[in-house]
């Protein structure tokens, strides 16, 4: 928020959650929450909070180090702003891995999904405002390259 937001009222619980779609051979990553209990067991896009010095970019590599062992660079945007309440927005960005094999270092487990598996997998009900973007990405993956 800036000051002049800050002096004028503006919501002081304005915030961005980030979350990071990472693709590899036509896949997927879900990562399965451990936390809290009422979303514990379902599957979402890794990532978190944007701290308030940070881009949502900087946020994203941030996390996705600390929860996946991971150096990644973000990308672009994909899938709908999902609104959350209380003026916290989820927003997805493609992400490259750079360095290092994904660990489930803050999930119950990782899954490499297919577009034929991902409507299997309980999502987080946030994220399956996304669904639609990510079929078309990993159906886009499955075509064979233009000769
Ligand atoms: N990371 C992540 N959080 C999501 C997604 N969808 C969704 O509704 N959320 C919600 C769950 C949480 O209320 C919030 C982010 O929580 P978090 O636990 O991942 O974030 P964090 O690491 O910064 O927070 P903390 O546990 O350290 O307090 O956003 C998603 O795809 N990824």
């Amino acid at each position: 928020m800036s000051d002049e937001a800050a002096r004028a009222g503006g919501a002081a619980d304005e915030y961005e959650i980030v979350a990071g779609a990472i693709f590899r051979d036509g896949r997927l990553l879900l990562a399965q929450r451990i936390r809290p209990p009422e979303l514990a067991g379902m599957w979402e896009l890794p990532g978190g909070k944007v701290e308030a010095f940070e881009t949502p970019q900087h946020a994203l590599e941030r996390e996705l180090a600390e929860e996946l062992g991971v150096v990644v660079r973000c990308g672009r945007r994909i899938g709908v702003d999902v609104a959350l309440g209380r003026g916290r927005v989820l927003r997805a960005y493609r992400v490259d891995i750079l360095a290092g094999e994904p660990a489930a270092l803050d999930h119950a487990q990782l899954a490499w999904v297919d577009a034929d598996d991902l409507e299997k997998f309980d999502m987080v009900v946030n994220d399956q405002a996304w669904i639609p973007d990510l079929l078309t990405e990993l159906r886009r993956l499955r075509l064979p390259e233009p000769s």
